[in-house]
């Protein structure tokens, strides 16, 4: 199992997917089997609070048992998810302020960046999850200003020498 974490917008879902591809194997993402069987993310946070959405959260990464897997930016916040990745490898793609502050601009899907200060929110968010991003990564990439494919290479080449 290949796990990718990282803040929100670092690209997990979309690297995962080509990464995926990449070893042909097939992919899933914690958020998409969330929203599939309980609706929009939006909308659990808004009927039933973050931590609801965590208990659905450790429910789908247990049911994913093969492939790659994208998790939510949050997913590494659990304990029971951070001995679940540590069986698996994992992959933290990092990502720096200019870059997401790009990315998240007009950002409609992510509760945790709703409002005017969005980009504060993503560091303040960012800076409580760093050190567990990097206690869990097998492989760690900076993605800033490199396209999804030189990702996935630099990631293939990181998992070749573990
Ligand atoms: N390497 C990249 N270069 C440019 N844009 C990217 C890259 N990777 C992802 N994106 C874009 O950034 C946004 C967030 O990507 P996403 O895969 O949803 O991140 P995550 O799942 O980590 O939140 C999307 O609009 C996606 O198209
Ligand atoms: O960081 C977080 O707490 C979250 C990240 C989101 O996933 P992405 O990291 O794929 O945006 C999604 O799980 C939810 O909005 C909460
Ligand atoms: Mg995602």
């Amino acid at each position: 199992m290949i796990y990718l974490i990282g803040p929100m917008a670092s690209g997990k879902s979309t690297v995962g997917k080509s990464l995926a591809s990449a070893l042909s194997t097939s992919f899933a993402d914690s958020d998409a089997t969330i929203v599939a069987h309980h609706g929009t993310i939006a909308q659990i946070f808004a009927e039933h609070g973050e931590g609801h959405f965590r208990d659905l959260e450790v429910q789908a990464l247990c049911r994913l048992r093969t492939g790659v897997v994208a998790t939510g930016g949050g997913a590494v916040l659990r304990e029971e998810n951070q001995q679940l990745l540590s069986r698996g490898t994992v992959i933290y793609l990092e990502l720096g302020e200019a870059a997401a502050a790009e990315r998240i601009k007009g950002d409609g899907h992510r509760p945790l960046l709703a409002g005017d200060e969005a980009l504060n929110s993503w560091i303040a968010v960012y800076e409580k999850r760093r050190a567990i991003y990097e206690m869990l990564a097998d492989v760690h990439v900076i993605v800033d200003g490199k396209s999804v494919l030189q990702i996935v290479e630099e990631v293939l080449g990181q998992l070749d020498q573990l």
